[in-house]
């Protein structure tokens, strides 16, 4: 029916475009289209308005062209702490032609993770993690698009889900109650604490990654140097670098970051690429020897490198194609050096607060005895029941976060938070580390105490729900690796603890401090003494 010119003033914007009644699906559509682009439209000025207005965060004014630079320091974590008691929980550091802001309060750090994830999902990663991550094309670095959506798709659903990490068990536990015999041998003799979880982890996740292991002979050698090339990686992926600051000048490499780190790059890639090679051979070589009933191609692997060379297969035929060579090492990067480093500093760290803290370290001792018994080892199935353990854990990952600045966030256009522009491309810090020390938010928090985690055990869990309590991160870029680090960690402490009494060399001070790099290790190394504490020997060689 044709519209008369009388009813004209009544219709909307949208109507005239239609004439007639049959028209009205296409005329209510178009409405609607002409509404939502308007109302777009507004909300755009809007909010183009809000960014214009809004200012830039606080921030220390820093000197020309260097900016703040010359009086950030070695230890980021707590010069950011120091600064936010000036500037509040939201500021800016100008360094060199970059600009970073730092957070520190969870309604902050909620506008960023929840409010406002999707912005805020990219990686501006810096010269040496690009070397390290050949090109940022692991998950960790690379920024969100396809390619981190397809990696990070197929490693939570086909290498972290429950699945696959029960059925990668039984390596856990080979190479845990291994690595237990071995400390029975060293009964009574003061252990690097650190050095010796690098090498249950390294050796756990070697395994886990190709169902293989280190010749015997070279496991602990190669375990330290790997550990060496770890650490140094750690520093300078952590350590500010004047290139990163300014990147017309990058070609010069002033501090040598850029050299030192293709140094590391070469070996790990060495290491990576035999680790590859053996697995697809089904072989040994000098380095490796594979483990009985794991050798041979057309075997039902459950090993980590083998899901992902059939997924390489897989991608063959997938929409968005990736460079699977080198997503392939960069991806067992990620695994082998964040799982490894990460996991390790926080096995020293709960046993060092528990050795400071003799009373939580009897309860953990308690709990461990009446739920596994000490006539038995640690199975994964005992995990859940430990809620003291669990309890102690968390509370050693609020004190001591391996990542306290998570790893930095980068928003894909300008956008306000908490008030204030974060311009694009600026670099987002996250202070995990300080909001789970801030006295708002905890009560004594300097004190380690588990019992506040067993109050309200739903509360702080390790989800990153909880914007007062995120040591893995929150939102899309959680620690991929997640449940795996959590079965991993518990598993070692609870072997550890449960098959060992553990005490400080006589006249040894116990002491907390810590020193900065992408990962906060201890200062110094903790050194405790092992002595036996199962009913019989046999326990420890069982395998
Ligand atoms: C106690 C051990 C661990 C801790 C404390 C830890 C912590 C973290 C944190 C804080 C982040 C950054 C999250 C964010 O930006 O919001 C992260 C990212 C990541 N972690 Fe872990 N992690 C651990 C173990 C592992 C393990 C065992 C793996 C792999 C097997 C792993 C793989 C990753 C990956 C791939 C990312 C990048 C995720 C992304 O950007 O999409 N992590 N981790």
């Amino acid at each position: 029916m044709p519209v008369g010119d009388s009813e004209r003033p009544l219709l909307s914007l949208g109507l005239w475009l239609a004439k007639e009644a049959s028209d009205a699906i296409p005329r209510a559509t178009t409405t609607l289209l002409v509404i939502a682009i308007a109302a777009l439209g507004f909300f755009s000025l809007l909010k183009r308005r809000r960014i214009a207005k809004a200012p830039l965060p606080p921030g220390p004014q820093g000197v020309p062209f260097l900016g703040y630079l010359p009086f950030l320091g070695a230890n980021l974590h707590r010069k950011f702490a120091e600064l936010a008691e000036t500037y509040g929980h939201i500021y800016k550091l100008q360094l060199g032609s970059k600009l970073y802001v730092v957070v520190s309060s969870p309604s902050l750090a909620k506008e960023i993770v929840r409010d406002q994830d999707m912005m805020f999902a990219n990686r501006d990663p810096n010269i040496a993690t690009t070397i390290a991550t050949y090109g940022a094309m692991d998950i960790a670095f690379s920024s969100q698009g396809p390619h981190w959506r397809n990696l990070r798709k197929l490693f939570v659903r086909k290498v972290m889900s429950n699945a696959s990490l029960d059925a990668s068990y039984r390596l856990r536990r080979q190479e845990v109650r291994k690595a237990l015999s071995d400390l029975y041998g060293k009964s009574g003799v003061p252990v690097d604490v650190g050095e010796m979880a690098f090498l249950i982890l390294i050796n756990t996740v070697m395994s886990m990654l190709w169902g293989g292991t280190l010749k015997g002979e070279k496991r602990d050698a190669v375990g330290a140097e790997f550990r060496k090339m770890i650490a140094k990686q750690s520093v300078l992926l952590g350590s500010p670098n004047v290139s990163d600051f300014f990147p017309a000048f990058a070609w010069l490499d002033l501090q040598g970051v850029e050299r030192e780190m293709k140094r590391v790059h070469e070996w790990l890639d060495d290491f990576l690429q035999s680790l590859i090679d053996c697995a697809v051979g089904g072989g040994t070589n000098e380095l490796f020897e594979q483990k009985e009933g794991e050798s041979g191609r057309d075997e039902q692997k459950t090993d980590f490198l083998h899901i992902f060379l059939d997924i390489e297969m897989d991608l063959e035929d997938n929409q968005s194609p990736i460079d699977k060579n080198g997503a392939l090492k960069a991806i067992l990067t990620d695994i082998v050096v964040g799982g490894t480093d990460t996991t390790s500093t926080m096995v020293e760290w709960v046993m060092t607060e528990l050795l400071h803290n003799r009373n939580v370290m009897n309860k953990v001792v308690h709990e461990l005895a009446e739920v596994v018994g000490e006539d038995k080892m640690i199975e994964e199935h005992h995990l859940p029941k430990l809620k003291y353990l669990n309890a102690a854990i968390k509370e050693a990952l609020r004190l001591h976060p391996a990542l306290p600045l998570l790893v930095p966030r980068m928003p894909d256009a300008s956008c306000v938070v908490g008030g204030y522009t974060i311009p694009k491309g600026s670099n987002v810090f996250l202070n995990v580390g300080s909001i789970h020390r801030d006295p708002a938010i905890w009560d004594k928090p300097s004190e380690f105490r588990p019992e506040r985690f067993l109050e309200d055990p739903d509360k702080y869990d390790l989800s990153g729900n909880d914007f007062r309590y995120m040591p893995f991160g929150s939102g899309r870029r959680i620690c991929a690796g997640l449940p795996l680090a959590e079965r991993m960690l518990t598993f070692i402490l609870a072997s550890l603890l449960h098959s060992f009494v553990w005490e400080s060399p006589h006249g040894a001070e116990l002491e907390l401090s810590d020193k900065f790099g992408i990962v906060v290790k201890k200062m110094n190394p903790l050194i405790a003494i092992p002595r036996p504490r199962l009913s019989t020997p046999e326990l420890y060689m069982s395998t």
